[in-house]
């Protein structure tokens, strides 16, 4: 990984240090106020699985640990060691009643450990930037969503906030919660900066709040004025590590950046995981950054109970998912390959066997993936075959198994950490039980799972997938 500082504004201290914990207090940053059934989907009952042996016990086990009452989630957020804990009330944040409205109906009752963090100094009549970690599914979304309706003033449609995703997927359900949320605010607009959608010559972008990946948006503020930058007072990176990271987000990324004021602009990072020089960065660019920061054996949720199934070869690989399978009588399951061509394999292959198996990987145009995942959401398929496509922020509630059937690897075929905590971060969400299972083929995917667990200090034990007796005793473990 390689992070060029040149092209950005910069500035600030740089401040060494892994495992930070710190909110510094800064100078604010503004004075301001069917026919759609995806290919490899089919209607097969649970009944003709092709299961072998019995699996009710594992089912059994499976669907006791897997389900999160609100009265675990109560508990949880009265727990200090949890990232849901809160001791605060969205009433103390003075929000507007009709924002505070929405987030009742969205059954949120307390805020969580970074919302009641991050919020107050987010929505404070002096906005202060931000660079925020926090655990997968610990409400960062609901954080930066809350503090952009908080910001604007609905009875003017011109763009005053952007917000950047990687990737389609993830503006389109940002959006969902932007319009979840203000649902109460009738005159808020959203408007998407995502290919495929043209605004005509000389038309400018209308909606209080623009949701885009970062091409598209560079191209409506850079290329063709649509948005006026002036104008906008909240600056959003979602998943802000791999925008710095990825060399074409970047790019696009930082042309959007150099167009907006610094003094008047309100600049969010978010992610669950930012390496040491993608955060040195982030510091640089960010101007009187607060910083939030989790240590390092933080960064895993112990919610999410990790297992490595150890398969010598494909075939044993594909076997071990059909015992996995044939366990999951609740829930969802996400199994991520590393490639598009082993993803469309497996994906055929269960398709072939009789499984109802939904594919999704960026060979697919954007609209075929927004209508796979749309149907995943509603429980049309219980598994969806995927790449790191959807490794980052797709939120579905259901999913109670991760399944890594290939191990996360960077280019060089090293451990890629922060991708194997986004996908295993598609579980356990909101303090829900989830299970990830990593297969583990050979010597060098054997190191990389170490090197997993050693990183972020945890351990994967050993999860034999015919054994079901041993599976009981791994999943009572507390
Ligand atoms: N305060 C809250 N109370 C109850 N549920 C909440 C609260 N905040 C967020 N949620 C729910 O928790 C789930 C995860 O939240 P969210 O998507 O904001 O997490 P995230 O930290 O952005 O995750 P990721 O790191 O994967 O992007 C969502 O379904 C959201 O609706």
């Amino acid at each position: 990984m390689s992070v060029e500082d040149d092209d950005w504004a910069t500035a600030v201290d740089i401040q060494e240090g892994l495992t930070k914990v710190e909110i510094q207090p800064t100078k604010p940053a503004s004075t301001g106020k069917n026919s759609e059934q995806d290919e490899f989907t089919t209607s097969y009952g649970d009944e003709q699985t092709p299961t072998q042996g019995d699996q009710s016990f594992l089912r059994k086990v499976l669907r006791q640990k897997l389900v999160t009452t609100q009265s675990e989630l109560e508990v949880q957020q009265r727990d200090p060691n949890s990232p849901l804990y809160s001791v605060r009330s969205f009433e103390e944040l003075n929000l507007r009643p009709e924002l505070l409205k929405g987030i009742y109906q969205m059954g949120f009752n307390r805020p969580s450990k970074i919302q009641e963090t991050a919020l107050p100094m987010l929505v404070s009549q002096q906005p202060q930037n931000l660079i925020a970690q926090s655990q997968s599914g610990t409400g960062k979304t609901a954080a930066f969503v809350l503090t952009m309706l908080s910001r604007i003033d609905t009875r003017d449609d011109t763009p005053q906030c952007l917000c950047l995703s990687p990737t389609f997927e993830l503006a389109l359900q940002t959006g969902k919660v932007v319009e979840a949320m203000g649902a109460a605010m009738p005159d808020l607009k959203i408007c998407y900066a995502l290919k495929g959608i043209r605004l005509g010559r000389g038309e400018k972008a209308r909606g209080q709040i623009v949701i885009g990946t970062p091409g598209t948006t560079m191209d409506w503020t850079v290329k063709h004025k649509s948005i006026d930058p002036s104008t906008i007072k909240v600056f959003v990176l979602d998943e802000a590590d791999v925008m710095i990271d990825t060399q074409g987000h970047k790019d696009q990324t930082i042309r959007i950046h150099k167009t907006l004021d610094k003094e008047k602009c309100q600049f969010l990072f978010f992610s669950a995981t930012y390496d040491d020089e993608v955060m040195r960065f982030a510091e640089k660019i960010v101007p009187h950054a607060n910083i939030i920061q989790l240590k390092r054996e933080e960064e895993t949720l112990t919610n999410i109970k990790q297992y490595q199934v150890h398969c010598r070869d494909m075939d044993q690989k594909y076997d071990a998912l059909a015992n996995i399978y044939a366990t999951l009588s609740v829930g969802q399951a996400v199994i991520f390959c590393h490639t598009r061509n082993t993803a469309k394999w497996l994906a055929e292959k269960m398709h072939s066997d009789g499984y109802i198996v939904a594919l999704l990987s960026g060979e697919l145009d954007v609209s075929s993936r927004a209508k796979i995942l749309k149907r995943f959401r509603e429980g049309k398929e219980r598994v969806l075959v995927t790449t790191n496509v959807c490794a980052r922020g797709i939120d579905v509630e259901q999913v109670t198994l991760v399944v890594n059937f290939d191990l996360p690897m960077t280019k060089d075929r090293h451990a890629d950490f922060e991708t194997y905590i986004h996908r295993i971060g598609r579980t356990g969400r909101f303090g829900k039980s989830g299970v990830a299972i990593n297969f583990v083929s050979d010597r060098h995917d054997e190191k990389i799972i170490n090197k997993i667990g050693d990183h972020f200090c945890c351990s994967i034990p050993v999860l034999d997938a015919g054994d079901y007796d041993d599976l009981e005793d791994k999943l009572a473990e507390k």
